[in-house]
């Protein structure tokens, strides 16, 4: 049935308009980069939209968050960064719907030392990504938690940068080193880059603790912060083990619906539609 909410597609479209590349990052471990990235990148591909999560994390939760076996991975973004794999020898479809991959293995781990002795070195992913915005509508970046040179890859290849913010106490320990750097890639390699938006992650409305760090985050953040939080749910904890994004382990879960609305939420700020 067409409806207002069908579109003919407003990205990617007959190939003249590029790809959004969004970097979810934070340095701090754990506060939910690797659960938004599985679940936005499959509520993005539930919504139509043709996604490629890039995996920058040596840890590989993402990689292994899709189905995909880190271990057997044999060219990664490792490879990619390091200029010996191209973008089309690394590219994995998922099993998931409009969800491509490209993979992370713990070699990344070598690559924040390796990267420092190379030309170009802050500009690899960029580069390497390049084709991949003619393909998709949406690339997701999963970054590692720290503020080394494959976050500022990440960083410098992206358009946006999503900070997930776990509603915990120190929430905001570290926001604003975080926001420094966002400063100076924006002044040193990528002037265009904006702050897409904060997603309140772990969110449990019953304790005070959530409400104060909420209106912190807010009056840091402003209107940058997402109106849909994610809250803490098990299908989210438990769907990583299945090698699958919530939304497919199960998809009745509040923590499946809650990204499906964060999905629609990121499209309706960016004047962007579902394509159903
Ligand atoms: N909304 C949620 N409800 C329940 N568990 C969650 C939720 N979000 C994340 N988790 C769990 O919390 C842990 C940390 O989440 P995740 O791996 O996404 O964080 P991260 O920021 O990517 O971590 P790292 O910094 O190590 O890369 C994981 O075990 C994950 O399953």
């Amino acid at each position: 049935m067409i409806t207002d909410f069908v579109e003919i597609r407003a990205r990617g479209g007959g190939g003249v308009s590029l790809g959004k590349t969004i970097a979810i990052a934070n340095q701090k471990g754990g506060v939910g980069k690797t659960t938004t990235a599985v679940n936005l990148a499959a509520s993005l591909g539930e919504l139509g939209k043709r996604v490629l999560l890039v995996d920058i994390d040596p840890q590989g939760n993402a990689t292994s968050g899709l189905g995909v076996n880190k271990r057997a991975s044999e060219q990664t973004t490792y490879e990619l960064m390091t200029g010996d794999a191209a973008f089309d020898q690394v590219v994995v479809h998922s099993a998931f719907k409009n969800v491509d991959l490209l993979p992370s293995s713990i070699q990344l781990a070598g690559a924040e030392i390796e990267l420092v002795e190379m030309a170009d070195r802050q500009n690899r992913l960029k580069k390497t990504i390049a084709e991949g915005k003619e393909r998709y509508d949406y690339l997701l970046i999963d970054s590692p938690p720290s503020l080394g040179l494959i976050t500022l890859n990440g960083l410098v290849a992206a358009d946006t940068i999503l900070i997930p913010i776990q509603c915990e106490y120190y929430a905001l320990e570290g926001l604003s080193q975080l926001m420094n750097t966002v400063r100076q890639v924006k002044r040193l390699y990528n002037p265009l880059l904006e702050v897409e938006g904060v997603v309140l992650t772990m969110y449990d409305s019953r304790l005070n603790l959530t409400v104060q760090v909420v209106e912190e985050v807010k009056r840091y953040f402003g209107a940058k912060v997402y109106a849909t939080a994610v809250p803490r749910n098990v299908g989210l904890s438990e769907a990583p083990s299945f090698g699958q994004p919530a939304l497919y382990y199960d998809r009745g879960s509040r923590g499946a619906k809650s990204y499906l609305e964060l999905a629609e939420e990121l499209l309706r700020r960016n004047g962007d539609k579902a394509v159903i």
